[in-house]
């Protein structure tokens, strides 16, 4: 049985008697007692970068060879460090992953994720970039290829990406949250169209 903190306990929990315990949709199991120290409890968090790089009806996608998500077609990014912002961290894992250069970025949205049964949640913040310096090269970590926006191979890319991608396409800003369960099923999710991002 694991012990852990869950934001999704207040629509998820349900009670076997009095002292029993509730089992939430990120598979955490916590006693009657421990309920209201949890709701207080947000779960950790970490913050990522996902920088999405376009030309005309083209996008620009990365094959990630190693780590989080491989084997996936994904835009360019990771975590933020300590002693940067969160553009100065995009500017540099898309440096870092792809060779380019960014010479201007555009919020357009914010994603959470959460994978059950991890306390972890992450937030992603995705850039939109349209101007930048250099060629797509191969790095460590991703090997880069265009796409035209209408050939793009949702099938082999994070489930949510076939949801929100539609609203980067057409401009409109977005927030999101997405409920994992491994990396393949998406439990719940969340989706809207914002004026204003932070
Ligand atoms: N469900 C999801 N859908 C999506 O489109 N992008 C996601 C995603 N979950 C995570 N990402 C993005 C965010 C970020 O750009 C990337 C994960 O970052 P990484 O793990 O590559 O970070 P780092 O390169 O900093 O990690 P390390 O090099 O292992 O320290 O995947």
């Amino acid at each position: 049985m694991s012990f852990n903190n869950c934001r999704c306990l207040i629509q998820q929990i349900s009670y076997k008697q009095d002292r029993v315990l509730g089992l939430c949709s990120r598979g955490v199991y916590v006693t009657k007692k421990q309920k209201l120290s949890y709701f207080q409890m947000p779960a950790t968090r970490k913050v990522f970068t996902l920088a999405m790089v376009r030309k005309t009806n083209s996008l620009l996608l990365g094959l990630k060879k190693k780590g989080f998500g491989e084997g996936k077609w994904n835009g360019f990014g990771g975590k933020v460090e300590k002693d940067e912002t969160v553009s100065e961290g995009a500017v540099r894992e898309l440096e870092e992953e792809s060779g380019l250069v960014a010479k201007c970025l555009r919020k357009i949205g914010i994603l959470e994720f959460e994978f059950a049964g991890d306390p972890v949640l992450l937030e992603v913040h995705v850039f939109d970039v349209t101007h930048y310096e250099g060629e797509p090269v191969e790095t460590e970590e991703m090997l880069p290829q265009w796409f035209p926006e209408d050939g793009i191979p949702y099938d082999q890319m994070w489930p949510d990406d076939i949801l929100w991608y539609p609203l980067y396409l057409k401009g409109t800003k977005f927030k999101g949250y997405f409920l994992y369960q491994g990396h393949d099923t998406i439990l719940e999710y969340t989706l809207t169209q914002v004026e204003h991002l932070p």
